[in-house]
């Protein structure tokens, strides 16, 4: 089975891509851009808030948590930014912390500083 996810609570995608996709009891998210309210906010710790956030938001509303993630991808513009990334992305897990990898890129979307996707499972019954 492999359906098309929405989510209110995250940006419209800015291009041919779905919030997320799910296949099977995993759900494989787009990468999320730090837009917040139609803006890309200021500063690497907001923008990985804003990133994250849509992350939780699609999961929530696709019967799913970030306490269900498998695999995080993070695309970072400047290593620079690599501490305050991880610090505020931490804050975000409970119980231990998914698979990650960290890519260094030259340039994202809007010039975003993040893009973060995730592989997540779905809550039991869901
Ligand atoms: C923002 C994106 N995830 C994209 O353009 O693919």
């Amino acid at each position: 089975m492999l359906k098309r996810l929405t989510s209110k609570k995250a940006p419209k995608a800015i291009g041919a891509y779905s919030a997320a996709t799910q296949v099977n009891n995993l759900i494989y998210t787009s990468g999320q851009l730090p837009i917040k309210e139609g803006v890309i906010p200021q500063g690497i710790i907001e923008q990985t808030k804003a990133s994250m956030d849509n992350i939780q938001g699609i999961l929530t509303d696709n019967g799913s948590s970030v306490d269900y993630i498998v695999k995080t991808t993070a695309y970072i513009t400047d290593f620079a930014d690599f501490a305050d990334f991880d610090k505020t992305y931490q804050a975000y897990f409970k119980e231990g912390f998914p698979s990650r990898t960290a890519v260094l890129v030259s340039k994202l979307p809007k010039d975003a500083l993040i893009e973060i996707e995730v592989i997540a499972k779905m809550k039991e019954g869901n």
